[in-house]
């Protein structure tokens, strides 16, 4: 492993338009305070160093946004489809003209490499830009009726909209919520992560340049501590119709718990805990390179990361010299350094669950081939991990249930196709799943018995705003993208006309 000067001060965050680093929450067209005043800090995770600081929100906050996104609701729905489209049009060539400074933004409050920010505005973009297109396609059906009636479903938007997102995507996740819901006639109140309002807020900014009408969006920033007073607001509120939400299985738990009383509509993406296997008839070559892809991305904070990579016998030794390799040739460092791939964790709390992991599987027999540990030299206030493999894993190790999310591949050996199909399915997850194999039959028999909402066949990337991305069992239900990717936002109405003479 590379590691490139970690006591590095970050550069100043320099913007060529400087206003689009809000400091307020964006209600009824406003740009505002709490109105405790309150506010609560935004770090730099490459330095701990403190640079901003955003208003730390009430459930006073959160009702007046959510009044503002039921006033502007009838509005909203009954503006064509086409002007709804052409708006988030403009919202789309906005975020690509600000690639830079979204992503410097980013970078600077996430700890991504800026490379990685720079993709993540293209693929956050590509998101607007699709349901712009799909604003336009809401058909409805004519249903074959009986003599004398005519019969018709159409759809319509679903009301207002609660969109909670992570900080490890700050602004894909909230750009393929808003968007879906503004192209349908949603309008929306938004509350990003603690470690990431900046990106969010700077979002919204440019859907008030675009010229969306007032309170169509609106937004509210929170600290973790205040966060759940602040969503309840709209958990209770019968006018919030919606929530759609990324982040942990048990928040997502909660808000399904918690928005029961006024039965919401939900979308959860949730945990995960992907497996990724290789069978002895894989290309080794190819496999290696599909996992540093999917394993590493955002430093391993994905939740479609693989988590259990489960190599068969065979070829089990080569695969694992082949991507120790690899693994120790990644470059670790601050997100603004020149080459870096992986970043410092979000915060302490994912440091130590990392940590945690990795002592746990020494203990229960596993062997660090590289990494293993925290990179602490020069890294006063941040948070690094260095990118990890250990062998011989097994599944009493703790990583094997709970998702680590960070740089640490365990290899699981096994021998047969049911048997790893089995261990691949024993979790109460079921996000994604990855498998390497030139074997036609078996490539058609494992994606059918795998349990999981998104499976990756000879390929570690799998996200596109094409394709509907989402999860079963505890990793949540609903789709983001694709054509599927309205329907969360929408509901059927059935039409019955009769004595038609
Ligand atoms: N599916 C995914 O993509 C993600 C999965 N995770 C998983 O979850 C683990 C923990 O990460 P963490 O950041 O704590 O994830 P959380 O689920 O706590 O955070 C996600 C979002 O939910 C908000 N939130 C937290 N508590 C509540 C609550 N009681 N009511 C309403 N909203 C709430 C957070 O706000 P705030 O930041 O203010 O607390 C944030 O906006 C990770 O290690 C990973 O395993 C995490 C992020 C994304
Ligand atoms: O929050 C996550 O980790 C899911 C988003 C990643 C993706 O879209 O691929």
């Amino acid at each position: 492993m590379t590691v490139i000067d970690l006591s590095a001060q970050a550069t100043p965050l320099e913007l060529a338009r400087p206003e689009l680093l809000r400091s307020q929450n964006f209600i009824d067209g406003q740009w505002c305070n709490a109105q405790d005043g309150k506010r609560h800090p935004v770090s730099n995770p490459a330095t701990g160093e403190v640079f901003a600081d955003v208003p730390d929100s009430s459930a006073a906050d959160a009702a007046d946004a959510a009044d503002a996104a039921y006033a502007a609701f009838e509005g909203w729905r009954a503006t064509p489809a086409r002007e709804r489209s052409k708006l988030l049009k403009r919202w789309h060539a906005l975020v690509l003209a600000n690639t830079e400074d979204l992503a410097r933004i980013m970078s600077h409050e996430q700890g991504k490499p800026l490379a990685e920010a720079r993709g993540e505005v293209a693929y956050g973009a590509s998101y607007i830009e699709w349901f712009a297109e799909e604003a336009v396609r809401t058909y409805g059906d004519i249903i074959p009726s009986p003599p004398g009636k005519k019969m018709m479903m159409v759809k319509e938007p679903v009301g207002v909209v609660a969109a909670i997102t992570p900080w490890n995507f700050p602004l894909a996740m909230i750009a393929r919520k808003i968007a879906p819901a503004l192209a349908v006639g949603c309008t929306v109140v938004a509350k990003p992560a603690e470690d990431t309002p900046l990106t969010a807020l700077a979002l919204v900014k440019l859907i008030e340049e675009a010229g969306f009408p007032v309170g169509v969006v609106n937004i509210v920033a929170a600290s973790r501590e205040h966060t759940p007073a602040t969503v309840d607001a709209w958990l209770k509120d019968e006018r919030v119709r919606k929530i759609t939400f990324t982040g942990s299985t048990a928040v997502g738990k909660h808000l399904a718990r918690e928005s029961a009383s006024t039965l919401k509509k939900l979308s959860l993406e949730l945990g995960g805990n992907a497996p990724f296997i290789v069978f002895d008839d894989a290309d080794v070559d190819a496999a290696v390179a599909g996992l540093m892809v999917s394993k590493f991305r955002n430093g391993g904070q994905t939740c479609v990361c693989p988590n259990r990579v489960y190599v068969q016998a065979g070829i089990y030794q080569r695969f694992s010299e082949k991507l120790v390799a690899a693994v120790a040739a990644l470059k670790v460092g601050p997100a603004h350094a020149a080459g870096v791939q992986i970043g410092p964790m979000i915060n302490a709390r994912a440091v130590d669950k990392i940590a945690r992991h990795v002592a746990d599987a020494v203990k229960l027999g596993g062997s660090v081939l590289t990494g293993g540990k925290r990179l602490t030299e020069g890294a006063e206030g941040a948070h690094y991990f260095a990118p990890t493999v250990i062998g011989d894993a097994s599944p009493a190790m703790e990583l094997a249930d709970e998702e680590t999310f960070g740089p640490v591949v365990p290899l699981f050996k096994f021998e047969t196709e049911d048997e790893v199909v089995q261990a691949a399915n024993d979790t109460p997850f079921g996000l994604a799943a990855y498998f390497f194999s030139e074997n036609l039959a078996r490539v058609a028999r494992v994606a059918d018995r795998l349990q999981t909402g998104i499976v990756g066949i000879n390929e570690g990337a799998i996200s596109s705003e094409m394709a509907p991305f989402g999860g079963v069992k505890e990793s949540g239900y609903g789709r983001e993208g694709g054509r599927y990717g309205l329907d969360d936002y929408i509901q059927t109405k059935y039409l019955c006309q009769g004595n038609l003479k």
